[in-house]
């Protein structure tokens, strides 16, 4: 519903060009405008890169990323804002509300007291709906409001006070469920918001000083000990802590981390003390940009949302007009205004919205975030799940086995070479050398020219000389590196399901290395567990060599398909050919080179370490480094779509029964008015119950099948 602030205010674009776009409207200049709130709602619309607003111009510039629908996206957003943008927010109207259901309350009792005092009574308890409703008609129509508006008045007129001041106490304690479990779950995610109040240490020259978190800046080394919430996401670059994660993911068990790993806000520290490289701070933090899209997602209404709404609009006037029949064709009041209580609205209205977010509070309460409403209906149709190999079915944080030099270097030397190269990378094949050097302390070659090949490798200079560091194809067959000499090895090194990373020095095999990566303990259940929740194909896609990928497949049988030696758009495409079948496709990835396959598929599912790219791409993040969340979210999924369609069922069959049983003239006006209220809390509770149970399967519930 557009607040009546907002009305007649809508911006107007002044300038447009290159993805940026300046707004003007004298909506900006409203002192009662939350600026805070207002940017962080449009940065959190996928594709916004930035918004900011200036009140003094009345202005809002906002750049995005050009994509379709941006732009449409923001100016809806702004046309449309919600009461929580405006500093006083809805507390008035609540109150209100409440007095409204005190007073109907009290009329209840109007038999009880001398007439004249109880029809006072029930005509203050009746104003505020009766306003409400004339203002909707003016303004927006023959809406629900009207219906409800006008059967109160019937029945006041009618001197029927008890039936009027119970409808509107019953009115009033809709709407109070309504707000209080918007507020609950807005709350809960302003909290996630919530960062800038506090002081935090920072590294200055050296020495440690304090200073608010709102000050920090990209780059700032944040230092964090036994109590202190972390603020950035960043990278460890000193120190070692054990990190409670339970504000994001949920889950109470400490997680340990060390030098080079990645942190993100919202953790606090439970014990020891890191230095962190803050790489966002503030609203672009990790948490703070799934909260805020979160909150977006509950603020604006979802297509199931609305098409229940516009279907509650269109039943109004078919109630209004067999009330208005009845009455001409029985003059019968009483039973007119029986009919005029049964409204569909309460019930298809509520349940949608109920259910979207009493399941996403639900999924977020285990870690898994599910951007809406839209995330959450596809994911319950899906029927083919791809995953992305190294980091997602795999745990990504590799390990170097074997160093083989095969053209005189020492083994220190090839590796050392390796993870110069490396060494500003973060590929997990790159990370897994550039730490197996450290650890072994060696020394790292001076390297310039750096380049990073996608999907492929790393080329660099050494002293004038050309170094490769990279997959077979690339050095073989896109550089002509003759590496006939190492086959026999690699083979048998793969057959163990290691991966192998090729090092070329000036056109020649240098050695190889081969590396292990962990395949994650719960795939195997998770990929079980999703084909009972209905998901019919299983494929891995990997970008590595044919024969790590076919030991894959022989450790996870579930799997209907690997697919291997694939570059980030290949993946795209088996993605784009499964929908062509008629598939459903959930791609689960890292975000490390799978963005084009995250954003093709109907749902992208992005690991917690993933890129922030990956995160921004995708519906669906899990924010605990392991697969259960995927399965929970597929379940919470299939049950909101569940609900939604009883929901949806019950209401209308519910208040067909209760409109015929009235117009028959079987039930007071009171009776209806009972029956349909009781039917609509009964529906909302069923809705808000089944969403917030939870998933039925997961780690606690299903053994783990296997471990490596
Ligand atoms: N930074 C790098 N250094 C060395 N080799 C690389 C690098 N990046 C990619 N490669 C090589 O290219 C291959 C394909 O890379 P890609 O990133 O597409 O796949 P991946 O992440 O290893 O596996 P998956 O596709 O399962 O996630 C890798 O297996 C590796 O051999
Ligand atoms: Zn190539």
């Amino acid at each position: 519903m557009p607040s009546a602030k907002n009305l007649g205010r809508g911006p107007s674009v002044v300038h447009e060009a290159n993805g940026r776009i300046r707004l003007r409207g004298r909506l900006f200049a409203d002192p009662a405008l939350d600026h805070a709130y207002v940017e962080a709602m449009i940065m959190a619309l996928p594709g916004v890169i930035e918004a900011r607003l200036n009140a003094g111009a009345a202005c809002l510039v906002a750049r995005h990323d050009g994509r379709p629908g941006v732009r449409e996206a923001i100016l809806a957003a702004l046309g449309d804002l919600p009461d929580e943008a405006f500093l006083p927010g809805r507390r008035r109207k609540r109150e209100g509300l409440d007095k409204a259901a005190a007073l109907g309350l009290l009329a209840l009792g109007a038999k009880r007291l001398p007439r004249p005092l109880g029809g006072l009574l029930s005509w203050l308890a009746a104003a505020p709906v009766i306003a409400g409703g004339l203002e909707t008609l003016i303004n927006r129509g023959l809406k629900v409001e009207v219906l409800d508006a006008a059967a109160v008045s019937a029945l006041l007129l009618r001197g029927d006070y008890r039936a009027a001041g119970a409808i509107v106490a019953l009115l009033a304690l809709g709407r109070h469920l309504e707000q209080t479990s918007e507020e609950k779950s807005s709350a809960l995610l302003k909290s996630l918001l919530a960062v800038g109040d506090e002081d935090v240490s920072v590294e200055r020259d050296g020495a440690e000083i304090r200073q608010p978190a709102a000050k920090l800046a990209i780059g700032d080394i944040v230092v964090c000990g036994p109590g202190d919430k972390i603020v950035v996401d960043g990278q460890v670059t000193w120190g070692q802590a054990e990190l409670n994660q339970s504000s994001i993911t949920g889950e109470a068990r400490p997680v340990a981390v060390e030098v080079g790993d990645r942190v993100i806000s919202g953790a606090t520290v439970q014990d020891g003390k890191i230095k962190i490289r803050a790489q966002q701070v503030g609203r672009h933090t990790a948490m703070a940009r799934v909260g805020s899209f979160i909150e977006t997602a509950v603020r604006h209404q979802s297509e199931p949302e609305k098409r229940s709404a516009r279907l509650a609009d269109r039943l109004t006037p078919v109630s209004l007009g067999l009330a208005g029949g009845l009455l001409l064709l029985t003059g019968d009041t009483r039973r007119a205004v029986s009919v005029l209580t049964v409204d569909f609205g309460c019930a298809l209205k509520l349940a949608a919205p109920l259910a979207v977010k009493t399941a996403m509070y639900n999924a977020g309460r285990r870690g898994v975030l599910i951007k809406g409403a839209r995330a959450l209906e596809a994911l319950s149709r899906v029927d083919a799940v791809v995953f992305d190999k190294t980091g997602t079915i795999t745990h990504g944080d590799l390990e170097v086995t074997d160093v083989v030099p095969l053209d005189g270097m020492s083994a220190e030397e090839l590796l050392a070479l390796a993870a110069g190269a490396e060494e500003h990378y973060s590929h997990p094949v790159g990370r897994a050398v550039v730490r197996a050097a450290r650890r072994r302390g060696l020394p790292q070659p001076a390297l310039s020219q750096v380049d990073f090949i996608v999907a492929h490798g790393v080329s660099a200079y050494v002293a004038d000389q050309r170094v490769l560091v990279g997959s077979l194809h690339f050095l073989a067959e896109d550089e002509g590196v003759d590496c006939s000499t190492a086959e026999g090895l690699c083979a048998s090194l793969r057959d163990q399901g290691k991966s192998i990373l090729y090092v070329g020095h000036e056109n020649h095999l240098e050695g190889v290395i081969a590396l292990r990566d962990r395949l994650r303990p719960e795939a195997g259940a998770v990929l079980a567990g999703l084909r009972a929740a209905g998901v019919e194909e299983l494929v891995v896609l990997t970008g590595d060599h044919r024969q790590t990928a076919q030991a894959l497949a022989r450790d996870l049988p579930q799997l209907d398909a690997v697919r291997w030696e694939l570059r980030p758009e290949d993946k795209a495409a088996i993605v784009a050919e499964l929908q062509a079948r008629g598939r459903v496709v959930a791609f689960v990835g890292d975000g490390v080179n799978d963005a084009p396959a995250l954003v093709t598929a109907d749902v992208g599912v992005c690991m917690p370490a993933g890129a922030e790219l990956a995160r921004d791409a995708a519906q669906v993040v899990l924010l605990q480094d392991d697969l259960w969340g995927l399965l929970s979210a597929r379940q919470l999924a299939a049950r909101f779509q569940a609900t939604v369609g009883q929901s949806f069922f019950a209401a209308i069959g519910l208040n067909c029964a209760i409109m015929l049983a009235a117009a028959a003239g079987r039930l007071s006006p009171l009776g209806a008015a009972l029956l349909h209220n009781l039917s609509t809390i009964g529906i909302l509770g069923h809705a808000a119950a089944a969403n917030l149970r939870p998933a039925e399967t997961g780690p606690r519930a299903l053994p783990q099948e296997r471990v490596s």
